[in-house]
Formats: C-alpha cells, sequence, structure tokens
C-alpha cells in the first residue's frame, strides 16, 4: 500500500462485485485485491454486480415513505425501544461520540430501526442481554405487507454483506471464511432515514459528520443526493445516487479489527434540494458475542496491535448510549 495515496480522492470509485457471486478464483481474487486499496485509501466504494434486485430495494423505500407519512402518533406507537428498534423521531440524536467535528444541533431526520429479530422466547432476550429483542412492526392493516417486504431486503442484504465479509477476508490474504466464525449471529440493522429539506445554517445537518460504528455499511439512496465524504485535505466529496448502486463504507469496529489498515471515513448528510430524501442504510456486524481482536496479517513484523480485544457486544452498547438522547438517563 502507498500510504501517500490515503483519503486523496475526489470521487468514489465503483466495484462490480458480480464475480463474488461466482466461482472463478481469479476473477474473484482480482475483485478482492481492487476491494482492498478501496478499503485503504478511501473507504468508501459502490457496489454493483450484485443480487439485490431493484425491485426489493424500490419496494423498501416506498414501504418507508408510507411509514414516515403516517400521523406522529401513530409513528410513536412504535417508538424506538430499549432494545433499539422502532422509530427515533424528528431530531432525535446527536452524535456527540464525533471526532470529526464539535457536533450540537441535532439530526435534520426521522428514522425507523429494525435489527435481527430476536423472539421474546430466546433465553437472549429473556436474559435481558442489551438489543435482544423482538423488533417492533408497524400493523398489517395500517401497513399492509411492510414486514415481509423488510424481512426479504434484510435476507438479500445479508447474502450481500456475507459475500463482503469473504472478499475482506481474501483482501487481508487469508483463507475466504477466516472472519465467519464472528458472523455466526451478526449484529444487523436496517435504518429508514427520511430527511426533509433543510436549511442552510451553520452546524446543521441532516446526519452530522461521523464514521460509523460497526463492520461495514451498505446504503441504498433514493435519487435526491446529499452524502457526502471527507477526503485528505478536508473537502467534501459528494456521493451521489447510481442506479442499483449501494454505497459501501469501512466501520470503525472493522477499522480497529483490520489494526487500522482499512479505512473508517468521516461522511455527512445536507439535504439543501428542496425535496425530501429517503436512504436506507444496511449495518453489517460481528454478532455480540465475538470477540474482535486484531487480525495478526495486519500488523507489521515487530509492531504490536494498536487496539487490544473487545467484545462487540460491549464495544457497541458504548458507542450508542453516547449517541442517542432516548437512552440517557435522568440524573
Ligand atoms: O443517509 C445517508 O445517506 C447516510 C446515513 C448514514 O451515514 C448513517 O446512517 O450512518
Ligand atoms: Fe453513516
Amino acid at each position: 500500500m502507498n500510504t501517500n495515496d490515503r483519503g486523496d480522492f475526489s470521487e468514489i470509485p465503483v466495484l462490480d462485485v458480480a464475480p463474488l457471486y461466482g466461482t472463478d478464483r481469479e476473477k474473484i481474487a482480482a475483485t478482492a485485491a481492487q476491494l482492498c486499496d478501496y478499503l485503504e485509501n478511501i473507504g468508501f466504494l459502490y457496489v454493483v454486480g450484485h443480487q439485490v434486485a431493484a425491485q426489493s430495494v424500490e419496494a423498501v423505500r416506498e414501504a418507508s415513505k408510507a411509514f414516515f407519512a403516517l400521523p406522529e402518533e401513530q409513528k410513536l406507537d412504535v417508538k424506538i425501544d430499549k432494545n433499539f428498534r422502532g422509530y427515533l423521531p424528528f431530531a432525535g440524536s446527536t452524535i456527540v461520540t464525533s471526532s470529526v467535528e464539535a457536533v450540537s444541533k441535532p439530526n435534520q431526520s426521522e428514522s425507523l430501526f429494525f435489527m435481527h429479530e430476536v423472539d421474546e422466547t430466546d433465553p437472549r432476550c429473556l436474559a435481558g442481554e442489551p438489543l435482544q429483542g423482538p423488533n417492533q412492526w408497524p400493523t398489517e392493516d395500517l401497513l399492509p405487507n411492510f414486514r415481509p417486504t423488510i424481512e426479504h431486503y434484510v435476507d438479500g442484504m445479508s447474502t450481500l454483506a456475507r459475500k463482503m465479509v469473504g472478499a475482506i477476508a481474501l483482501s487481508l490474504g487469508l483463507p475466504e471464511d477466516s472472519l465467519d466464525a464472528h458472523f455466526e449471529d451478526p449484529t444487523i440493522f436496517l435504518r429508514l432515514l427520511h430527511y426533509p429539506t433543510q436549511p442552510k445554517e451553520e452546524g446543521l445537518f441532516g446526519s452530522a459528520p461521523h464514521t460509523d460504528y460497526g463492520f461495514i455499511t451498505l446504503l441504498a439512496q433514493d435519487d435526491v443526493g446529499g452524502l457526502e465524504v471527507k477526503n485528505k485535505d478536508d473537502e467534501w466529496i459528494a456521493a451521489p445516487p447510481i442506479p442499483n448502486a449501494f454505497v459501501m463504507n469501512v466501520g470503525d469496529i472493522l477499522a480497529r479489527w483490520s489494526n487500522h489498515r482499512f479505512v473508517s471515513t468521516p461522511h455527512r448528510v445536507v439535504n439543501y434540494s428542496g425535496r425530501e430524501r429517503y436512504s436506507q442504510p444496511f449495518f453489517f456486524d460481528p454478532s455480540m458475542d465475538a470477540m474482535i481482536e486484531t487480525i495478526e496479517a495486519c500488523v507489521p513484523t515487530g509492531e504490536t496491535p494498536k487496539s487490544g480485544p473487545v467484545r462487540y457486544g460491549d464495544y457497541l452498547m458504548e458507542r450508542i448510549d453516547k449517541n442517542y438522547h432516548y437512552r440517557k438517563k435522568a440524573s
């Protein structure tokens, strides 16, 4: 790697991941090598050639629009709970752990969170383990077909994300399945986001500058635009919508796991378009119980890892508790 290239970009590159669904080892290796370069130097790329149907992406967007169009009191029927599933009203989160800039104004968005489903009878839920509980679904009479639409999408996105886990392992010179054990019960978030158009105001964002917590993010956005990614010259580079592409980025736990060989790049959303914006980031993260310990292949000979081991669930709870008002305990 040429470290001088790090953060030196003026657009987000596109990677065709179709070979990852096939069996041609040479093509798979070439795709992984290209991926490695993007993850090391930019931390962001567009993924095309995946097998998530455009129809499924569109169906989720329509479901999202229908949900956010409901009266506030109906949205509040599924208000976000202690398990981090449900509706986060407009301006409900301020990113305070952002290392990117001092942030004080709440994000100009409302969102609806789903996670991996955990039944009420599941031992993890019964034991009161953090973030392990059932999703909150809008009722069928209010929004018909909502749940199967979301679940179908999460299935397709999970398949794509697992292909990327394999490609990431290959890109580090490891066997394709070497990280799989950490994703046996993956921690999954699907966040449906609605950004009203916003005024131009100092320090006011749809989504304030931040890095993502987790492993990888795969984002579908509508045709409005507004996502921007920071380069090494502190310029905000647009990541405009490309049809049938997901924006993929490295999260902080992947950066840490890779001894910061891969870079978790700050990004933000500003919606000055005059239109409403809808996006749907899918976050694919390790199992709560997975121990994240620096990948040896990422530590140069003679050096020690930059960070110690951490249980993914503990790391995640710390990050989440800091960022969301509704979780803050009244003192
Ligand atoms: O809405 C977007 O385009 C980006 C959202 C985002 O960065 C996030 O939810 O972490
Ligand atoms: Fe993000």
